[in-house]
């Protein structure tokens, strides 16, 4: 069926964005290392030498310190990067409030906390012109976004680039998992390209907006209100392994000299709020600093695993974590399997069938996962909160309770978890979804008993 003169302008306005962001993605260049102190000037002289704040900085810019910790924190935590922009982030009208469509933000109390184990299909196509921030769907999450404890898990799905609009979220840092169709983000900072398997960190506060690379794009997004996301500790492992920090690529400085209404939303304790600017904030010529957003490529996970018996504890696959104030209990961790080796002996070697105190929410980047046999689907997910039973499928148990333990490469899929300290609160909307299905706990039915004493 053909659609309306203004349909067909639509979908050509949105083939040429497409266009356009594939072109830059291609051009792409960035500096490495998590948590270093990256610096960068898209017009040279742009960066002040030996001080942050010149009497009168260079180029007749601004100078602004941007703060994701407080002045105050050991060094080892502390995060600010000094941003040299067209205007002061300043000079801007006054926020009204937005509607939130479908973001919800902690504390979640629209369901009470559900035992039972919960698994969903993919979110449905959106309406045409939906974009990132219009995407966005929120499944659930734990804490308070005023205390900055806990998290929010969030999927969108947007078949339209953010154009005239800027996003940016007091609440907490946005991990962005692609699942389907990539996405150039342009930031304060600069531009990310991040295509299904690279995921996206954006610190606290920082503005950007999305683009896509594909007609349509739709993926997972990890909102941690707590501490920043952090490389774990290597431990007996060693200086090398899992994630590396020279793998995390943070943008180099390009900005936009815009005149003109651009939307500026910001997410503030659990409420979108809006103001239109006669300016593109986007407008950082130069900065240096640690809080900076990143792109890191799963498949650049160095996956250790068990060269003898039994299957590890899933930890050891921990890309991020964001602690809590209890040692070793994370607020949230990330957490991918990737493609790797199992050649463990006299062992059941997809995931074991588990009770745990943490609350784990799984997504699917690509293909399969090992302690599913069916069900689990890219773009889908599944929530096993605080203590709830779970584990390989019957299909799975039986198929590896008899499987030839021969070296075997698991390379057919990209799976990955948000791991949290804290039960997770459905949103009514995920709670009552038709794309909830009705009966994941048949999965595991079938499991005989085999007990012959
Ligand atoms: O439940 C899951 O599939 C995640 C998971 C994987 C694993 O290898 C061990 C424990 C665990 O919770
Ligand atoms: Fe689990």
């Amino acid at each position: 069926m053909s659609g309306t003169s203004t349909e067909q302008s639509g979908q050509r306005d949105a083939e040429q964005d497409v266009e356009r962001a594939r072109k830059t993605a291609e051009t792409l260049t960035y500096s490495s290392g998590f948590g270093n102190e990256h610096g960068s000037e898209a017009v040279p002289g742009a960066l002040p030498h030996g001080r942050n704040s010149p009497q009168r900085a260079p180029l007749g810019l601004y100078a602004e310190q941007l703060s994701g910790s407080a002045f105050t924190e050991p060094r080892a935590h502390n995060r600010r990067s000094w941003l040299y922009r067209i205007r002061p982030s300043a000079a801007h009208p006054a926020f009204a409030r937005a509607d939130n469509g479908k973001i919800r933000s902690a504390p979640f109390t629209e369901t009470v906390p559900d035992p039972n184990r919960l698994r969903w299909n993919p979110l449905p196509e959106p309406a045409p012109g939906t974009d990132f921030v219009a995407g966005l769907w929120t499944v659930g999450g734990n804490g308070d976004a005023t205390q900055r404890t806990g998290m929010a898990i969030h999927l969108y799905h947007a078949n339209t680039s953010m154009r005239t609009r800027v996003f940016s979220d007091a609440d907490g840092e946005l991990l962005i998992v692609p699942e389907h169709g990539g996405l150039l983000v342009r930031t304060e900072f600069g531009l990310l390209g991040a295509e299904p398997g690279e995921v996206v960190l954006i610190p606290r506060g920082i503005r950007f907006r999305v683009e896509l690379l594909t007609a349509t794009a739709r993926g997972y997004v990890c909102e941690n209100y707590g501490a920043p996301f952090q490389l774990p500790d290597l431990g007996p492992i060693g200086a090398n392994g899992l994630a590396n920090p020279r793998d995390f690529r943070a943008p180099v400085a390009a900005y936009e000299d815009v005149e003109g209404p651009v939307e500026v939303l910001n997410k503030f304790c659990g409420n979108l709020w809006s103001a239109t600017y006669d300016h593109s904030p986007l407008d950082v010529v130069a900065w240096h600093g640690n809080h900076v957003p990143y792109v890191y490529d799963l498949h650049r996970f160095n996956v250790i695993g068990s060269i003898s018996y039994d299957h590890p504890d899933p930890s050891i696959f921990t890309v991020l974590t964001s602690p809590s104030d209890t040692p070793g209990l994370a607020g949230v961790d990330f957490v991918v399997f990737a493609p790797r080796w199992l050649v463990g002996e006299d062992t059941f070697r997809p995931p074991y069938f588990h009770r745990n105190v943490m609350s784990e929410y799984m997504g699917l980047i690509d293909g399969a996962y090992d302690a599913k046999a069916e069900g689990f689907v890219p773009g889908g997910g599944s929530l096993h909160n605080m203590m709830s039973a779970h584990g390989p499928d019957r299909e799975t148990f039986d198929r590896a309770s008899a499987a030839e333990l021969k070296p075997q490469k698991i390379d057919d899929g990209l799976a990955f978890m948000f791991e949290t300290r804290w039960p997770v609160t459905a949103t009514r909307q995920a709670a009552q979804a038709e794309h909830l299905q009705p009966s994941y706990d048949g999965v595991w039915q079938g499991l005989e008993r085999h007990f012959r004493p």
